[in-house]
């Protein structure tokens, strides 16, 4: 039986440890850090991530400020409300919850965000930095995947890791933070060849494709550490199920370490959006104080 890395309560860590620094901040600034949370039309599992990241905000004590747009909002009007969040000096950190309706260019709004309070790490200056080992704003999905294999791991160094599935939020920052954490990384993706044979030599495990149930026990050496990101709705037996990109019961017994899901990587994402956005709030303070020391 595999050991269960318990997302929801490495989570309430991160939480508990991230509001006392909240407290220290606004003991010593005389501000609270300030979180904006833009949700575009009625996405139903949007709406509840954006509810969890709003109640999350308020129990660590960030100022917490949510912007609901319709879904036919145009994209001059969320410019602009992205404009008005950059110039904020309440607001600390912006985040726009996606994915957004289909006629809006995420990538254009992506880009509009501050780098400096993009606390997805989405920008394209952010996954520069990332690339070049200097980021500090790094996206929360993978940032939350290396706390938890932290608490697997002493140290990840020569590890052989694979990353099954190349999306710019999860999978390529996943490999950029492996890598930084000196893993030996492999990204697998729908066209590699032979892509269970490679997963089958890993250590490490990372499942980020997005399809139900997709990784099975072929894929992991006996003694593995699987991460498992996907969420995905199926039905079963008339029910409606949230499963993973791995079929728990089969890599289960096989793997030495295994995430659930729900109760994985999900509140480990919500948890390191509050981490970013004090990360965030400190080096614009600095920033300011740099700039007025300097005259
Ligand atoms: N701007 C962003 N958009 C999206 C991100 C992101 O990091 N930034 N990630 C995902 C959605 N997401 C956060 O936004 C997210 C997804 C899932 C969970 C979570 O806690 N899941 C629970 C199960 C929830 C349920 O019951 O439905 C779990 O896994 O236990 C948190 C955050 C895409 N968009
Ligand atoms: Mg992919």
């Amino acid at each position: 039986m595999a050991f269960l890395i318990d997302g929801k309560q490495i989570s309430q860590q991160v939480i508990e440890d991230t509001a006392a620094e909240v407290a220290e901040f606004q003991i010593t600034y005389g501000i609270k850090p300030g979180l904006a949370v833009v949700l575009v039309g009625e996405d139903p599992a949007s709406q509840v991530y954006v509810r969890n990241k709003v109640k999350r905000a308020e129990e660590v004590g960030l100022n917490s400020i949510e912007h609901r747009l319709a879904a036919t909002c145009s994209q001059q009007a969320l410019n602009k409300l992205v404009d008005e969040l950059n110039t904020d000096p309440m607001v600390h950190g912006i985040l726009v919850q996606l994915p957004l309706p289909a006629h809006l260019n995420e990538a254009e709004i992506i880009s509009a965000i501050s780098p400096e309070k993009d606390v997805d790490g989405f920008h394209p200056l952010n996954v520069g930095a990332l690339a070049c080992g200097e980021a500090s704003l790094v996206p929360c999905t993978p940032l939350g995947c290396i706390i938890m294999l932290k608490t697997v791991y002493e140290d990840l160094s020569g590890k052989n890791a694979v990353v099954i599935g190349r999306s710019n939020i999860v999978g390529k920052p996943m490999a950029a933070l492996l890598l930084q954490e000196n893993c030996t990384v492999t990204m697998v993706h729908s066209r590699t060849k032979n892509i269970e044979a490679v997963c089958s030599q890993a250590d490490i495990v990372v499942a980020a494709i997005g399809r139900p149930e997709f990784v099975s026990a072929g894929w992991i050496k006996p003694g593995a550490t699987v991460i498992d990101v996907g969420i995905n709705a199926i039905e079963r037996d008339g029910r409606r199920r949230l499963v993973g990109d791995v079929d728990f019961t089969s890599v289960e017994p096989i793997a030495a370490a295994i995430t659930p899901v729900p109760g994985g990587v999900g509140p480990m994402t919500i948890a390191c959006l509050m981490k970013n956005t004090l990360t965030a709030a400190r080096s614009q303070v600095l920033a300011r104080e740099l700039e007025r020391e300097a005259g």
